[in-house]
């Protein structure tokens, strides 16, 4: 089997809060999804790029959803990557790690019934993780990015483009703040996902106050 393709359509200038950003987007061989490349200052030919990848979170990204870590990972590396003026976020379009919004909704509403976000993968019949970083792949060496410094607490993400080929120098840990909503989600994480998380006790959490409830500021 060839291995898969992508060919950069386009690419554009997005200013941020952060500081300046180039979308690029992508096509590739294997689906019609649209993948992109969230780029800053000079990375071709460079080495020990820092780069972030990103799988979709529509909830967490969008909507801001305390259930689970993405929308803070994804603002949070923004900053990592304009601070140090250089870097490349990666936006894979594998939503709910590859079952898709409706199937993550779906694990959610198992989760709100005591399953954690592995099981309940498992029972709607898909696996605990379904997706895959060769696009990723192929999107940074057509930026021509030589090495990564990688963003990330999943190994799982390091094994996966280093089976792909790109040269992985480091990890940078992506720290993520824990509330009650999202608590055992990551203790599931670095329970039964390996990922290298450091979490306080549940008991140490306050729980968020509804807004409703908050004094109003004037
Ligand atoms: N199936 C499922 N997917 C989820 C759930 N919560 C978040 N996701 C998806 O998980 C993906 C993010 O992956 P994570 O496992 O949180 O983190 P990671 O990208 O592997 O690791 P980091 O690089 O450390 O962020 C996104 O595609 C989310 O939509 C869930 O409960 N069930
Ligand atoms: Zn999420």
């Amino acid at each position: 089997m060839s291995k898969p393709g992508v060919t950069q359509i386009i690419s554009t200038r997005i200013p941020t809060q952060y500081g300046e950003f180039r979308l690029c987007y992508y096509n590739n061989t294997v689906d019609r999804k649209e993948h992109l490349a969230f780029v800053t200052g000079q990375v071709s030919g460079a080495e020990d790029v820092l780069v972030r990848i990103h799988s979709e979170c529509f909830t967490g990204d969008v909507l801001g959803s305390r259930r689970c870590d993405c929308g803070e990972q994804l603002d949070r590396s923004l900053q990592l990557l304009a601070r140090q003026g250089q870097g490349v976020l990666v936006y894979l379009r594998q939503e709910g790690r590859g079952i898709g919004l409706l199937e993550k909704l779906r694990a959610y509403n198992l989760q709100d019934q005591g399953y954690d976000t592995v099981d309940a993968n498992l029972l709607l019949g898909h696996g605990a993780d379904e997706r895959d970083y060769s696009l990723a792949a192929r999107i940074l060496e057509d930026l021509g990015v030589q090495s990564v410094r990688l963003l990330t607490n999943n190994p799982a993400k390091i094994d996966a483009l280093r089976r792909e080929g790109i040269r992985v120098s480091d990890r940078q840990p992506l720290e993520v703040t824990a509330n009650a909503d999202n608590h055992a989600y990551l203790q599931t994480k670095m329970q039964r996902m390996e990922h290298l998380l450091q979490l306080p006790p549940i008991a140490t959490i306050t729980p968020a106050r509804p807004i409703h409830e908050l004094e109003p500021t004037d």
